[in-house]
Order: C-alpha cells, then structure tokens, then sequence
C-alpha cells in the first residue's frame, strides 16, 4: 500500500530540508520505534477475542498466539476468559501510551525543524540584496514567513503522527493478513491497487489547486500589508471601495483554488470508500464459505476481519491527509524559493584600516536597477573632509548615488572606492561601521528611544548614548516625554513628530561615529523651527567627516563645501577628468 494518497511532492519537496532533521535524527528514530512498538499491540488486539470464540464459545482449541502463551493455565474456561480480558486492558493500555510517546517524540520533532526552518527563512531573507527586496510586495513576503511555514508544520505533523504509522499500520496489517492465511490475506489487500490509482490522480490535481491557492493568499496578505501601511492616504482619499474591489479579485481566486481542493476532496472520499467496500464485501463471502466449509476457525475468521478494518482506517485518514500534504508541498516550494535566492558572496579577506580618511572615488559609474540605465557613467571625487551637496531635479540619480556609497546597490558599470578600496567588495560590517546615514524619514522600531539610539551602535555604554543624544537634541524633546529616553515609542515613530524622528536618526549616525556621512533630504517636509534644530544637530554631525547630502532646501545649503549639479543620472557642466587611483 506504498502509494497511499500521500503527496509524494511533500516528500519531495521535505528532502530538501533534510539537514534540518539530521538533527534531531535521534529522536525521530526513537519515535519511529514507538510506532512500531504500537503497531505490535494493535496486531495484539483482536487475538482475546479469537481466544474466546474458538477456546471458550466453541470448546475448540486455537492455536493463535495468545491461546500459545495462555495454554499453561490449563485451559479451563474460567482462566482463558480471564486472561483474554487482562490481555484486552494491557494491550489496550500498550497501545496508548506508544501512541502518546510517538506523537510526543514525532510532532515535537516537527515542531522544532520548523522554528529552525522559519528562523532561517526570516535570516536568509533579511541578508537578501535591496535588488531582490525592492521586487517583492512585504506582506507577500510576511505570509512565506509565517502562513507558508505553519503549513509545513501542518504537513510534518501529519507525517509524523498520520502518514508514518498509517503507513506501518497498513504494510504490518497486510503482512501479518498474508501469514495468517494467504488466501484470506490476499483478498483483504486487493483493494489496494484501486485505492493507489485513484490517489494519485487525485493529488497531482489537488497540487494544482494547492499551488494556486497559496500564491493568491500570498498576493491577498501583500495587499492587506500595504493597505494598512498607506491607510491614512485610504482614509484621506476615501478610496475604501478601490481597496475592497483589488481585494476581492484576489479573495475570489484564493477561494475558487479552496472550492476546487474541496470539490476534489469530495469525489475522491466515496472512491475509496468503494475501493475498500468491494475488499470487505468479498472477505465476508469467502470467509464464511471458508468457516462453513472448515477451511479455518471463526475466530480467525475475526481476526482478519478486524485487521481487515484496522488497515482500512489509516487508508481513509491517509485520504484525508492528501490536502495537509499538497498544500504542505505547495508552501514548502514558496519558503525553497527563498532560501534560493543567492546572497552575496562573502567580501575576500583583506587588511582593512580600523577607520577610513573618507575618500570617495566614483569612476565612471553606471547603474541599472532593472527598468534601463540611472546613472550614466558618472566620475565624482570627494575628498575626505569634503561636504558635497548634490542638486538637481528630481529623479536626477541624487539618492541612488547615496544609495551606492551606503553599499545597498552595486554599480552595473565602473568603479566605487572608499579609500581606494572596493565597495561592492568591502565586508558588509566594516563598511557599515565608516558610513552613517540619516534618511529623509529616519525609521524607528517599536521599544525604547534608547532602544533606537543604540541599534546604530549595541555595544555603546549610557554615557555615549546620552551625548549622542544631547549633541542631536534628542535630550531637549525626550524631557517632556514621560520616562525620557526610556519611554517606548510605537512601530515607525508614532508618537514622534517628523522633526524629533530625523534627530534620533542624527544621534544614531553620531553614535555610530562614521567617517562618512550620508545625508538624504534630512530636513525635507519639516517646519522652520523644525528644520533649524535638525539643522543645528547636523552641524555636530557633520564635523570632520566626509559629507554627502541631497536636499531641495537651501538652509542646508551652509553646511556643504561644494556643489555638484546632477541631471538625469549624470554630472552637469564639464566633467571633472579624473582618473582611478590604484585599487588596493
Ligand atoms: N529601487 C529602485 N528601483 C528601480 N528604479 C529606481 C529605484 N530607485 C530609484 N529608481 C529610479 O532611478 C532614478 C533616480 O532616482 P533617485 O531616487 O536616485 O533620484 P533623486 O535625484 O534622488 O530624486 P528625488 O530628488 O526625487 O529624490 C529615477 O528614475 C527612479 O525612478
């Protein structure tokens, strides 16, 4: 009964997470020996009952196993009546407590393997380059995360306390069935190649529905996501009905990919049944004529009967698994899908400075994030000290070079060099400790207002906090707060104004104390007296260090020591002429 309506695409699909149950290898050995521990006592059960019919009913003498290991109690009537209903309790009580440990062994095992494929599915993704983020909707993401790994739960629980000991249930059941007597055996089992055919024709449909189903839930949970991310534009534009129409087309075909899984789960449900209904139909002939005709006894006659029903029950649990497991396979295919992306390739080791000077050396720089060229051959020196301020219209490539010099991007063409060093080669945590960003709407994460300063630098004590704070006038608004730099702030920010989020994102880049400052649009949409103390804290900032920044607003225009015009992703008036120093 090998191709039983389990989803082999689940196995399929589960293999490639293998070494995640390598290591709990042990423990799903011993749980696979409490499955076949259990398997034995279930083979146990109908044999009292055999006893008592052919030993103590009908004054015969059987020669199944338990009448074998009851026979030196003299075989008195009394003592085999007795030992059949000890033999019912402890058999009965065998089979539970095996039960109970391999469904505690087993399910735990499935439980862990998926934490430790959801937490390496949550690293993996967050390490994925901004090319591969900037291409997916983030609650699409979030449901891979969190829906499409419960589902692989779901499908290894199933494996493990459904499909497994279904499994060893049938092949025991057939084997014991077959040496009980093969002519008996063979009829309870033919209703197995049925049985096969019409499961696999039902899951590889059910797959199809599974797959369809999953990827419309994901599009459903990436619309909710950014729904609620832009729900005051939704209320302030009124524009509830445009969201409840994108909505529905996407809940319409989540639910038509549902109705399809059930509708197919309906027909195939009654096939079985017929399949194991003709299996029975022909062993309660055959095996009346048999009794009838002396061929065997009518407790055998019971046991095989009941083994019969025994096999028969995993058949149709395991029908009811074909949905766990196509859609199991299905989810398990979306998380693959991530972990496949490639990362970047580990930086070569090499010397590096504890801190750079802040020289900037772009040569000849194209970029091209998928939608054709941004930046065209762009040359830009920045000496370290220098404050460069870059102006131009929008949509000039002003950000991206930014985004470049922060490493988020690599140049499709040319040369980007921190110190003559590479930065696309660079080491991610070195890189990040020479340049600090301040964005044009610095992020906050939900905890302390310490909590934020110190995810720019973990291992900063109290007193750098708190100077980085004073210098960035974070101390200054944190006062009037109920529990000053310890009071917790809600997700993005809220509960802080645009103007007191972009100091806490300039305390964070004073703490980080980077050679090299970026800047993007830190003043834009903030009032004047918002602007001037942001502008003030920026002034500590930018001391020392070299400065990019990008900005449309001419007060910032006192901090730059030179100005570079950009338009349409390139230089405007005479190129520089530089040439590449020596590359280290
Ligand atoms: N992540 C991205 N994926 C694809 N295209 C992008 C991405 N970021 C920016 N672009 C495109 O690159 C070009 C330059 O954008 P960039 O943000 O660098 O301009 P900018 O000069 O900073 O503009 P603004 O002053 O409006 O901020 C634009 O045409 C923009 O549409």
């Amino acid at each position: 009964m090998r191709g039983h309506p389990a989803d082999f695409g689940l196995l399929r699909q589960l293999w490639r997470f293998r070494s995640y149950g390598r290591a709990h290898l042990k423990v799903l050995l011993l749980g696979v020996g409490f499955r076949v521990a259990e398997l034995v006592a279930d083979l146990a059960q109908p044999w009292p009952l055999a006893l008592v019919i052919d030993d103590v009913l009908r004054g015969g003498h059987s020669h199944g196993p338990l009448a074998r290991l009851v026979s030196p109690l003299g075989g008195s009537p009394l003592a085999m009546l007795t030992a059949a209903a000890v033999a019912v309790l402890v058999i009965t009580l065998a089979s539970g407590t095996f039960d109970y440990l391999g469904d505690r062994v087993m399910n735990g095992a499935g439980e862990r393997i998926t934490a430790a494929i959801r937490a390496d599915v949550f690293a993996h993704l967050q390490r994925l380059p901004m090319a591969f983020h900037d291409r997916q909707a983030v609650g699409e993401l979030t449901s891979r995360i969190s829906t499409d790994t419960d589902r692989i739960e779901d499908g290894l629980v199933d494996l493990f306390s459904t499909l497994l000991p279904g499994l060893l249930s049938i092949a025991g059941f057939a084997a014991v069935l077959v040496s009980v007597d093969w002519r008996l055996g063979l009829i309870a089992i033919s209703c197995a190649p049925l049985v096969f055919v019409t499961a696999s024709r039902y899951t590889r449909l059910t797959r199809q529905a599974a797959r369809h189903q999953r990827a419309a839930e994901g599009r459903l949970a990436g619309y909710v996501a950014e729904s609620l991310q832009g729900i005051r534009t939704v209320h302030a534009f009124g524009r509830h009905d445009l969201h409840d129409a994108r909505f529905a087309t996407d809940n319409t075909s989540a639910l038509n990919a549902g109705l399809q899984s059930v509708e197919l789960r309906a027909r195939f449900t009654p096939l079985l049944e017929a399949a194991t209904a003709v299996g029975t139909a022909v062993l309660l002939w055959a095996g009346g004529f048999g009794v009838l005709s002396n061929w065997w006894s009518v407790g055998l006659l019971v046991v095989v009967a009941s083994y019969m029903r025994d096999m028969v029950k995993p058949m149709r649990s395991l029908s009811r698994l074909a949905l766990t497991f196509t859609q199991g396979a299905a989810s398990a295919e979306r998380v693959a899908a991530i972990l496949d992306q490639p990362l970047r390739p580990p930086a070569p080791p090499r010397p590096l400075p504890r801190r750079a000077t802040g020289r900037i050396d772009l040569y000849e720089g194209s970029l091209d994030y998928g939608r054709g060229p941004v930046l065209h051959r762009l040359n830009l020196v920045v000496r370290p000290g220098e404050r460069i301020m870059l102006l131009g219209p929008n949509g000039a490539g002003k950000t991206t070079v930014l985004a470049l010099v922060a490493g988020l991007y690599s140049l499709t063409e040319g040369q980007l060099l921190l110190d003559g060093l590479p930065i696309a080669q660079l080491p991610r945590p070195w890189l990040r400790r020479q340049v600090a960003v301040v964005l044009q709407d610095t992020f906050l994460f939900s905890g302390t207002l310490t909590d934020n300063l110190r995810y720019a630098r973990p291992e900063a004590g109290p007193e750098e906090i708190a100077s980085a704070a004073d210098a960035a006038l974070v101390t200054q608004f944190a006062a009037e707060l109920p529990d000053g730099l310890n009071t917790e702030i809600g997700d993005h920010g809220t509960g802080l104004s645009g103007g007191q989020r972009q100091r806490v994102g300039i305390a964070r880049a004073l703490l980080l104390d980077a050679p090299v400052v970026l800047l993007d649009e830190p003043t834009t949409g903030l009032d004047h007296t918002a602007e001037q103390l942001v502008i003030r804290a920026l002034t500590r900032l930018v001391k020392d260090r070299t400065v990019i920044m990008t900005t449309h607003r001419p007060a910032l225009g006192s901090l730059a020591t030179r100005t570079v015009h950009m338009d349409g992703g390139a230089l405007c008036g005479p190129a520089p002429g530089i040439s590449l120093p020596s590359t280290t």
